[in-house]
């Protein structure tokens, strides 16, 4: 499916921040597709995110969802075959849809830190993990390896690395999972980017070992004021660190807000679904509720709402692309969103225009 479909107003203000600075990351209308350029498959459609300077927003949804793919492509980094074949992707101001790799070196690590499930990923197995940082810093910074040592260990030290001066020779197989994705972490920053985009920093720790990254996680973003874009499943991870939430399905983000007003008051049948399976401990309360069926996958989504066939509010005019019903300070992609009534179909076919 090409071409237009309704899309939230005001994307530049949502998620701004306070300052009326530039938002440290805009996402418009972000079109993605694999496979054959004649037999494409459609991954992601019509993306509209803005991560403003010193927001966190954090990315939920499904697996499968196109999270990833979306966070990936916007920075240049999906797989072969992966390609944006429409929108905008502006870092600090400039645009990197279409930029050249110099321009993308300069942002990926400068002005964008990324940090992946998985940190070995972004480390070097045969490389001491003090000498790729300061190699991250030599890149965008210049000078030598050794004129960064002091930094490197204040860097170390940040994100809670004991023994810092000591830890800097060490190899990442020397490392437990934890200190590995606060090493990993250590790197993103390294620079002071704007933003950091974290595609589920915790979910491959241990329980215990998750919650003390989080708290490094929490540190470099809404303590120091950085933006980011955090990728998780984790609703709690969200609700601990994000200002708000962008709910993704089928490809489409169909609900952002506050964290505090989408969680209180989700608008979206999916974003309701979500939250209600959430685990929680609460005395009395025994069993989750699981949301009946599973996401449509790429290649099959229908023509109309994406959520249609699991959705328990679901009427005939769910099988026409939703409207955006939009609210003061988020918006959700639903015919009949919780605080409205049945459509006035006429009228929201109007606002979809
Ligand atoms: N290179 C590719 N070619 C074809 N399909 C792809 C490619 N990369 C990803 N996909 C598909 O795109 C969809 C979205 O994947 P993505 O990894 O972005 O989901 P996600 O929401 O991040 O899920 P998870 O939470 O499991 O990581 C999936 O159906 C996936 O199989």
């Amino acid at each position: 499916m090409a071409g237009g479909l309704p899309r939230p107003r005001g994307i530049l203000r949502a998620g701004q921040g306070s300052g009326a600075m530039t938002p440290a990351l805009v996402l418009e209308d972000l079109w993605v597709e694999a496979g054959p350029t004649d037999d494409p498959l459609v991954l992601v459609r019509g993306v509209d995110l803005t991560v403003g300077a010193g927001t966190v927003v954090g990315l939920v949804g499904e697996s499968g969802s196109g999270k990833t793919v979306t966070c990936m492509s916007a920075l240049g980094l999906a797989g072969r075959g992966v390609r944006i074949t429409r929108g905008s992707v502006r870092a600090q101001g400039t645009e990197l849809v279409g930029a050249d790799e110099a321009t993308m070196r300069r942002v990926r690590g400068g002005v964008v830190g990324t940090v992946f499930q998985d940190p070995l990923i972004s480390l070097n197995p045969l490389q001491r993990i003090g000498d790729q940082i300061a190699e991250a810093l030599v890149l965008h910074r210049g000078g030598r390896r050794r004129a960064h040592r002091d930094r490197v260990i204040s860097l170390l030290a940040r994100v809670g690395i004991p023994a810092p001066e000591e830890r800097v020779r060490a190899y990442p197989h020397e490392l437990s999972g934890g200190l590995r994705q606060r090493v990993a972490i250590a790197m993103a920053i390294a620079n002071d980017p704007a933003v950091l985009v974290a595609d589920e920093p915790t979910t491959a720790l241990d329980v215990t070992v998750q919650a003390q990254v989080l708290d490094v996680v929490r540190t470099a973003t809404r303590d120091e004021g950085r933006a980011a874009l955090i990728v998780t499943h984790d609703l709690g991870l969200v609700a601990e660190v994000a200002d708000r939430v962008a709910v993704m399905y089928a490809g489409q983000i169909v609900e952002e807000g506050p964290v505090g007003s989408v969680f209180a008051a989700p608008q979206h049948p999916y974003t309701q679904g979500l939250l209600a399976s959430r685990p929680v401990l609460a005395p009395g309360r025994r069993r989750l509720h699981a949301m009946p069926g599973r996401p449509p996958l790429p290649g099959a989504w229908p023509s109309g709402c994406a959520f249609a066939a699991r959705c328990s509010n679901v009427d005939e005019a769910c099988t026409d692309p939703p409207p955006v019903h939009q609210g003061d300070d988020g918006w959700a992609r639903c015919w009949r969103p919780a605080d409205e009534g049945p459509p006035d179909r006429t009228e929201a076919q109007k606002g979809a225009a």
